[in-house]
């Protein structure tokens, strides 16, 4: 899998290095290369920015970088087995099943926005070309792109075929297909006694059904307190 990243902090990415990602990357199972959007601009001040047609606040990113950027990096040839991903406020909240299908692609191209936004032009021409994902982190704002693209990298790159030592434990983790659509049940590990607060005894009862009852229990519990709109999803096993 190769990932991009075009943004005018490329050094945003430096952090994958240090991560798992970048333990994948030694591996070869994945390639990491991160752009400076500035270098492709031809004026002196390396502009991508301009204020927006029909008025409003803030300034809005220029198309013409990206286009530029889009034909060196991609190329000009449509492949919709290119992903290009634009996160934004108003993209489709991003789910653990997105992650999922994104984690068999070949190709993932992250286009980091600033500003108030990108011209929509550069993510309409994107569309004639690719297949493209205008994705949110979630509801709340944040300034620009990158930490979004950091999070879904790392949800798509663990789900990545050898990147996880022990794939099973993929299975029980929260949102996973595996959990019903319920969260995660409680942790727990030695010491047994910790500050006055003890690990539940079922835990420690070696009763394999028991405690498979109780993290349903939990899950169950916990999704209806915290998740609600997960209660009424078909995928879960609430009802
Ligand atoms: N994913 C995601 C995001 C973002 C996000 C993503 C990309 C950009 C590019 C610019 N801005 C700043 C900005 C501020 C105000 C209105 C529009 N845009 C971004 C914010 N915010 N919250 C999420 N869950």
């Amino acid at each position: 899998m190769r990932l991009d990243y075009l943004s005018i902090f490329p050094a945003y990415f430096d952090v994958l290095d240090i991560s798992l990602v970048g333990k994948a990357a030694i591996n070869g199972l994945v390639e990491i290369h991160a752009h400076d959007l500035r270098d492709w601009t031809h004026d002196r001040h390396r502009t991508v920015d301009d204020t927006p047609c029909g008025g409003g606040a803030g300034m809005v990113m220029k198309p013409d970088p990206w286009g530029e950027a889009f034909d060196e990096i991609i190329g000009t040839e449509s492949d919709p087995s290119v992903h290009v991903i634009f996160p934004a406020p108003s993209g489709t909240p991003f789910t653990q099943s997105a992650a999922a299908e994104l984690s068999s692609a070949q190709r993932i191209v992250f286009c980091c926005g600033r500003y108030e936004g990108i011209d929509h032009r550069v993510i309409d021409y994107a569309r004639s070309m690719w297949t493209v994902h205008e994705v949110s982190l979630g509801d709340y704002v944040l300034n620009g792109g990158e930490v979004a693209a950091l999070a879904i990298t790392e949800a798509v790159v663990r789900l990545v075929p050898g990147f996880m030592g022990n794939p099973e434990s993929l299975a029980e983790e929260s949102f996973s297909a595996g959990q019903d659509g319920l969260l995660e049940y409680p942790l727990f590990t030695r010491p047994v006694s910790w500050r006055g607060l003890d690990v539940p005894e079922v835990l420690m009862s070696g009763h394999h059904g028991r405690i498979a009852s109780w993290r349903r229990d939990e899950s169950v519990r916990l999704t209806r307190e915290r998740r609600p709109d997960l209660t009424d999803s078909d995928s879960s096993g609430i009802h």
